[in-house]
């Protein structure tokens, strides 16, 4: 297989050139009823492809919500390879928000199914669980690096049910999130300028000071916006790893759809709260 520039240098390169926000294509249904859409596939199409329009060709990284294409059946996951493929022929990355993990064969069939480059859901990166023990997710960190794709890993969601799990302390005194922080770190030993493998992290998760950060990957952080976080808390909550963050804002900007200009603009003045927050820091 020929391969891509890695995933870490494409988004080291798209976050120096655009700044690193993320925007998310969350169609939810009352958001179609927002905009006038009807709750239905063409409905769906029309949302996802109007976002695309609006900003694909300026934000760094798009992050479509599989689960809201996934609920119309295949019909919904045509018009998701239709927005992947549109988003990223538009200049931008795709990182899948999937969330996938299984058992360490099974994870294979997912990995293939949006890491391998002629898979018709090819995506520049994935977001993964590993919460079936992270070498579970070894088929798709080699594919991820076989074909030049990312993987971010869910470490310290933005969610209050989170920490039940991700602060647990381990045998070793560690916690479930610092031991997935520091396989990370390992992934990414020695790449530059970044490496490819990620962690989420939420923008909302508050005081990190005891967590290592720096995996020398790439933070993807919901919960700005409509989950209550601000670009103003990112110096914050991450601290030292700052530079390497890409927030991510879905609801945030869809809210102000269906006019492009209108989506556009808010998703400049959230990459503008951000480039301040980040580099004023
Ligand atoms: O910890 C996590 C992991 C993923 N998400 C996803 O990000 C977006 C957030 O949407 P908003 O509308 O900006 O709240 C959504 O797709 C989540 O599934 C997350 O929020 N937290």
């Amino acid at each position: 297989m020929t391969s891509m520039e890695p995933f870490g240098a494409r988004l080291r390169r798209a976050m120096d050139e655009r700044g690193p926000l993320c925007v998310g294509i969350d169609p939810h249904a009352s958001l179609l009823a927002e905009w006038g859409l009807n709750d239905d596939v063409a409905g769906l199409e029309r949302f996802g492809r109007t976002v695309v329009e609006a900003v694909a060709d300026r934000v760094a990284v798009m992050k479509p919500q599989s689960a809201f294409f996934e609920r119309f059946g295949s019909r919904g996951v045509a018009v998701l390879e239709t927005i992947v493929q549109e988003a990223r022929a538009a200049g931008t990355l795709v990182v899948m928000d999937a969330k996938r993990g299984d058992i360490g064969s099974t994870m294979a069939g997912y990995a293939e199914a949006f890491l391998h480059k002629d898979a018709p859901l090819f995506s520049d990166a994935l977001t993964v669980s590993p919460y079936l023990g992270y070498g579970s997710l070894s088929p798709a960190v080699a594919l991820a690096r076989e074909s030049g794709a990312g993987l971010f890993v869910l470490a310290l969601t933005s969610n209050p049910e989170g920490p039940e799990v991700q602060h647990a302390v381990r045998a070793d005194g560690r916690t479930v999130g610092a031991t997935m922080l520091a396989h990370l770190a390992a992934e990414n030993a020695g790449e530059e300028p970044l490496g490819s493998f990620g962690a989420v992290v939420g923008a909302t998760v508050g005081d990190l000071s005891s967590y290592d950060l720096v995996i020398n990957g790439p933070l993807l952080a919901p919960g700005v916006g409509a989950q209550g976080a601000t670009p103003a808390d990112l110096p914050k909550v991450f601290g030292a790893a700052l530079r390497n963050v890409v927030p991510n804002v879905s609801r945030g900007v869809l809210r102000h759809g269906p006019d492009v200009g209108a989506l556009r603009a808010s998703a400049e003045r959230f990459a503008e709260e951000i480039q301040a927050a980040v580099f004023g820091a």
